[in-house]
């Protein structure tokens, strides 16, 4: 059973997917010259002049090395074929409740929607996202007594107490992934660092809807909803990511559940008119 933290209640309202608000949580991928907005990409010429090749339009690095199990992972592309989600309806609004969230603490994962356009707005999907808490001590209460959540190097030799803590993954002194009590200094590579071992900030939780013409690719470690598809059909995505088959480290799960007498996170989707379950007119 996964660890499961409470939640008063929240309402989120959706933004649309823009690569400068999603950036704490990750990229969005989408052709520069059609969105505005999108940040600047090299580009070069390609196919013999007949293509246009933006260079590196997500940034795809392995960082399972931090695992504790050291166990090499590689390159998994799969297909997910994510059917639409029933809504609940509140106060005249169809909303989406979020129960659980997950994370892959040691990649990034990008899901590429196929064979939607922009005009085709009767589908589209949900990106649910939450920053990640700092860590701090946790009651057994708190995670209902399953320990951490995050995998942390167990130690091979005997070592003192210093040099245990300082193996420890993010380092318990400076709260990263460096081995130095010394906090790092802004790494001159801009890929993003996993996110570290804290549970999802449920206060924070945002809300984005992308189009069919919009990719996404979740940072390594950050806290999100299984995809979430609205409107009439069934999406297709390819989903790529590293992965190494052990299974706390490919992918966390954690339950939201609402305090008491509260109904938790929602998200809210629109009028209940819109993204009904049954095939209606394209808007
Ligand atoms: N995001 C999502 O829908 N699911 C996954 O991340 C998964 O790996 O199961």
């Amino acid at each position: 059973m996964p660890p499961r933290i409470s939640s008063s209640s929240r309402t989120i309202h959706v933004s649309e997917l823009d690569p400068a608000s999603f950036a704490p949580f990750g990229e969005v991928i989408q052709n520069p010259i059609t969105h505005v907005g999108t940040p600047s990409l090299q580009t070069v010429g390609a196919n013999q002049g007949s293509a246009v090749k933006w260079l590196n339009v997500t940034k795809m690095q392995n960082w399972y090395e931090l695992g504790s199990s050291r166990k090499p992972a590689s390159v998994s592309m799969n297909m997910f074929v994510c059917k639409p989600r029933n809504l609940e309806q509140k106060d005249e609004k169809s909303v989406f409740p979020v129960k659980i969230m997950e994370r892959h603490p040691f990649t990034p994962q990008t899901f590429v929607p196929l064979g939607l356009s922009k005009e085709d707005r009767g589908t589209c999907y949900l990106v649910i996202v939450a920053p990640t808490l700092p860590v701090q001590v946790r009651t057994s209460k708190e995670d209902g007594g399953l320990g951490p959540a995050y995998p942390v190097p167990s130690p091979r030799t005997k070592r003192s107490l210093r040099e245990r803590l300082l193996g420890a993954r993010p380092n318990l002194f400076t709260n990263d992934f460096s081995t130095s009590t010394t906090p790092a200094a802004a790494s001159s590579s801009d890929e993003p660092k996993p996110k570290g071992p804290g549970f999802p900030d449920v206060d924070n939780v945002r809300a984005f809807i992308a189009r069919g013409d919009q990719a996404v690719t979740y940072g390594p470690g950050t806290w999100h909803a299984p995809m979430v598809v609205l409107g009439e059909k069934a999406i297709e995505f390819v989903v790529v990511q590293y992965a190494n088959g052990v299974a706390l480290e490919d992918c966390q799960e954690i339950e939201i559940q609402a305090e008491a007498g509260g109904e938790g996170i929602v998200v809210e989707v629109g009028d209940a008119s819109e993204h009904t379950m049954s095939p209606r007119a394209k808007l």
